[in-house]
């Protein structure tokens, strides 16, 4: 039998890695990480938890701003002070992360991972061997390729930006756009965002992300639709953003143009594993066309949401498919995901359009948010909820707009996830009053 340097060997050390590398390592597997980059990945160092501390300022100044006067003062953020606050909070994660591995015996090994064979990945002048390798290696933005394209920045530089600019255009309008936007807007920024359509954030319902951008056009911000960017020139101060329906003057811009799996330089060819520019085509137990090779995270290509829970959750399936201890089909639960700008857009299970293709297995309930009282208690202003649910009147889906949605949604995703029963719901004697009370109380 051939001896390998490790059982597991893991490209890339984010949440499609390092969440399911500990169930493996407790269970005696000898277990490493191959990272060329930040341990952790992109969710703590450049996405996820970096961004939500820099958006908190822009909810906490919402809700001032909403408080009428009761809660003095402007709401002013200071964005400079905000930006050292999240990379105080964050420095933290790499170290914390590789102790944590350490301490279960796992090793790191740092540099760029590419195949050679099967079972063997070149990193700088060393080759390690394993007998099962998972690829984690995540996304990286996407660049538009255009005139001017060197003075675009992305997400990655957005989310180290020490000072404030006076005005700022964001190409593009998913996730990363609109977040951006909006925590800019709210910190006084003057902010164009450019979309090559009428339709913002992919996947989610038009009705909601119309709303959406009524709420942060209120709000300050401004939209572009149906509008290409074309050249990007600089200016003796700033850039001019030139596109098919004008030119927009920015002193910092943003390509939020989306995120590309990282593929190239790996080698997958030279080994005949498949991908595609939606990244690494798996079967239904996350292997790629070689056996003893998975892939988890963002690289994936799939339909489900591209979302850190959803690399934890396929990290711990193969960590657990490897132990012999799940050896069914990947089954994907309900997935939430959440828009963070003030007010939110949340959404989990089945989606309003797919409810409206099949109105003989759906039926939609919508609600008025302002209808809970409880939604004055901590001054929000608007919102909509829809509710969605089978034959039988079991939940199976709910989108919500709301400076709470991400609250509401998670309330509601043990009910959309396992099916409860009317029955079962009244069982829920949730704490009251609170947001999660409010989210039962939509059901009943
Ligand atoms: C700005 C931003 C905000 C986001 N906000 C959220 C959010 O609020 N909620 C949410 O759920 N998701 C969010 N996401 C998405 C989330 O970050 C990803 O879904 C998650 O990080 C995916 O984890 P992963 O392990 O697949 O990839 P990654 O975290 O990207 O990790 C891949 C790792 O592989 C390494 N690597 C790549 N190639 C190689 C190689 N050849 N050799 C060695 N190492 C390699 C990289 O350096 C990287 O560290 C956000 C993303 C961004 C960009
Ligand atoms: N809150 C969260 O959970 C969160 C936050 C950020 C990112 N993410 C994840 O990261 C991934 C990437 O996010 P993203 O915002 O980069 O991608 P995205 O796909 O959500 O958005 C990219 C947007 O850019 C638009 N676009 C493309 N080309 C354009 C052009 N030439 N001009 C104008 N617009 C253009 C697209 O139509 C789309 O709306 C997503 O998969 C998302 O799941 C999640």
């Amino acid at each position: 039998m051939t001896a390998y340097d490790y059982d597991v060997l893991y490209l890339g050390a984010g949440h499609g890695a390092f969440d399911g590398a500990p169930l493996l390592a407790s269970a005696g597997k000898k277990v490493a990480f191959v990272e060329r980059e930040k341990v952790g990945g992109t969710c703590p160092n450049w996405g996820c938890n970096a961004k939500v501390i820099l958006e908190n300022a822009a909810a906490l100044q919402r809700q001032l701003v909403a408080s009428d006067g009761i809660v003095e003062g402007s709401g002013k953020i200071d964005w400079t002070k905000n930006m050292a606050r999240k990379k105080e909070i964050i420095s933290i994660f790499p170290n914390a992360i590789q102790s944590g591995m350490e301490g279960l015996g796992i090793d790191f090994i740092f540099g760029n991972g590419e195949f050679l064979d099967a079972h063997t990945i070149q990193v700088g002048d060393r080759q390690v061997t394993a007998e099962n390798i998972v690829i984690a290696t995540g996304m990286h933005s996407h660049r538009l390729d255009i005139p001017g394209a060197e003075y675009l920045h992305d997400s990655k530089d957005f989310l180290s930006l020490d000072e404030a600019p006076e005005k700022m255009v964001v190409i593009g309008a998913g996730y990363i756009g609109l977040e951006s936007a909006a925590m800019m807007n709210a910190a006084g920024v003057d902010v164009t965002v450019i979309m090559h359509s009428d339709k913002a954030l992919n996947g989610f319902n038009k009705t909601y992300t119309d709303a959406l951008l009524a709420s942060l056009e209120k709000q300050g911000l401004t939209f572009v639709r149906n509008s290409e960017t074309t050249e990007v020139e600089k200016l003796s101060h700033g850039f001019a953003v030139k596109t098919s329906t004008g030119t927009y003057d920015a002193d910092y811009i943003l390509d939020a143009t989306g995120r590309v799996p990282n593929t190239a330089g790996l080698g997958l060819e030279k080994v005949g594993i498949d991908f595609d520019q939606t990244g690494i085509k798996v079967n239904e137990y996350l292997q790629t066309a070689l056996p003893n090779v998975y892939a988890t995270g963002d690289v994936v290509s799939k339909t489900q949401p591209k979302l850190t829970p959803t690399a934890t959750f396929e990290s711990q399936y193969v960590a657990n498919y490897l132990l012999g201890n799940d050896t069914k089909p990947v089954n994907y639960p309900a997935i939430a995901t959440n828009v963070f700008t003030s007010p939110r857009l949340a959404q989990a299970g089945v989606t309003l359009d797919e409810a409206a293709a099949h109105p003989d297995q759906f039926d939609v309930v919508e609600k008025k948010v302002m209808d809970d009282w409880y939604r004055l208690v901590d001054y929000e202003t608007e919102g909509q909820l829809s509710l969605i649910y089978d034959k039988d009147h079991r939940l199976v889906g709910a989108i919500e707009l709301s400076d709470h949605a991400e609250d509401i949604i998670n309330s509601l995703l043990p009910a959309i996830e396992f099916g409860y029963t009317p029955a079962q719901l009244a069982r829920l004697v949730t704490v009251f009053p609170t947001i999660g009370y409010s989210a039962i109380g939509d059901l009943l």
